[in-house]
């Protein structure tokens, strides 16, 4: 539970996000995503809501709902309320390890067995504890599966279950409906923003994966958030669903088995340093702010030279920590000698291991995957430079279920961004 006393205070209100960039806008991408995320609650979904991404996209959200979601609350959250119904924070913890504890996890009131009649009775009345319903399972030839998760408001998220070598199962999920991005590899960021997921909608994908699939590819042992969305762009729904994740009487993961990944934005990247005890992964995927300033917009705000130096002074302070960079490998654009070269220049200072990750293709997308010759020589290029360095096997691209392939395919509303002069000819584009 150590966690949850920095973090007990609840508005008590469900928002939604402000609209966070425009595609009419002349400005030619993103930009005000930058601003902090607003919270989402577990509480009900009691008024009519509205929020407008983009070319006259508009959804809302309406819900007859008159119950208390459980699910996504803190701990000290849930006793509060068990303690305004009446009765003994005691019996909030017994509520809490049926929603989460290992085997057992509740879908609704008739599964709460040993609790008290009355407690089950108030429970039935005033809780709700479906956050969302199951769609689709898609398994690739690999073993991988992907979930389709339908939301209250009929958006849909995709969480991923990939079973690995030596017993270890790895959860992929998600954090958001698309994302405001726009990296120009990834299909999600081809979708834009269109919601942050709430923290009960985080934590679910890891209950509903557990129910759904232990008998059939083992524990899930890890945790990613690897899916769709930036996770540190939806920050504090993000760090409480992990602390969830980790929680000893709740879904009970090794902090360091739970992986948050971002695209750099540094002062959430700062946040989540102090006041979560997971693992971190950096997607990098460029070595100058030139070719990152392009596929990874997010450069422009905060260049490389300030994410690397933020990561070195921050994890000055952190004991046995090791962030993981992700290196998404595009021929011609960032697969160099001269890449790998800077690549081993500049993460020196930060204790670390790299990924080199193959592109995974997907419909519209100009890059082509290195080919796996070349992934070799540039891996052993880093590990002579002293790297730390890594090999990642694409899994499940056969049903669109690998890295950067998640999203509902005919919604694309992302702009592709001007590419640089130089790397025109290999990627065969005249702009
Ligand atoms: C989809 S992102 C989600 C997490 C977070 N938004 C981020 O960028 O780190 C997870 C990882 O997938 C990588 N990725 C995105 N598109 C990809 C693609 N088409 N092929 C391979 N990896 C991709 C990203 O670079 C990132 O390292
Ligand atoms: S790579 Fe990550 S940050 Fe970039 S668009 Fe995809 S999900 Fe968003």
């Amino acid at each position: 539970m150590r966690n949850w006393m920095r973090r007990i205070a609840i508005p008590n209100s469900t928002l939604l996000p402000k609209p966070l960039f425009s595609f009419n806008s002349t400005t030619p991408f993103l930009i005000s995503f930058l601003t902090p995320p607003r919270l989402f609650l577990s509480t009900p979904l009691s008024s009519q809501c509205s929020s407008h991404f983009g070319d006259g996209d508009t959804f809302a959200i309406s819900s007859n709902h008159s119950k208390v979601l459980l699910k996504g609350m803190s701990y000290p959250e849930l006793q509060k309320w068990v303690q305004s119904h009446g009765y003994r924070p005691g019996q909030a913890m017994m509520l809490w390890k049926r929603i989460y504890g290992n085997s057992i996890w509740a879908q609704h009131t008739d599964d709460l067995e040993g609790l008290n009649k009355d407690f089950k009775k108030m429970l039935s009345e005033n809780a709700e504890f479906k956050v969302f319903s199951l769609k689709e399972i898609r398994t690739a030839a690999d073993g991988t599966r992907k979930i389709l998760f339908a939301l209250d408001d009929g958006m849909v998220i995709e969480t991923v279950v990939i079973p690995c070598d030596r017993g270890r199962t790895t959860l992929c999920v998600s954090s958001q409906v698309g994302c405001a991005m726009n990296c120009q590899f990834c299909f999600t960021g081809r979708m834009g923003l269109r919601r942050h997921l709430t923290a009960a909608e985080i934590v679910e994908q890891a209950v509903f994966a557990r129910r759904l699939l232990t008998n059939e590819v083992g524990s899930i042992t890890n945790v990613v958030f690897m899916g769709m969305g930036e996770p540190l762009h939806n920050i504090d729904n993000v760090i409480k669903a992990a602390d969830i994740m980790v929680d000893e009487q709740g879904l009970q993961f090794s902090p360091r088995k739970v992986t948050v990944s971002t695209s750099g934005l540094v002062p959430q990247l700062r946040r989540f340093l102090h006041e979560s005890n997971c693992s971190l992964a950096v997607s990098l995927n460029a070595t100058t702010d030139e070719v990152r300033n392009w596929i990874m917009p997010i450069n422009r705000k905060y260049k490389l030279d300030l994410l690397l130096q933020t990561l070195r002074e921050e994890l000055r302070s952190k004991h046995n920590y090791i962030v993981l960079f992700e290196y998404v490998m595009l021929e011609g654009v960032n697969d160099s000698d001269e890449d790998a070269k800077r690549l081993i220049e500049i993460v020196k200072g930060i204790p670390c291991k790299i990924n080199l990750i193959s592109f995974n293709p997907h419909s519209g997308s100009l890059f082509k995957p290195t080919k796996d010759e070349r992934m070799i020589e540039f891996r052993n290029m880093l590990a002579g430079g002293g790297c730390k360095v890594f090999l990642r096997l694409s899994r499940g691209d056969d049903q669109m279920a690998a890295c950067g392939q998640l999203g509902k395919p005919g919604t694309i509303q992302a702009p592709l961004l001007r590419v640089p002069e130089q790397f025109r000819m290999a990627l065969g584009t005249k702009t």
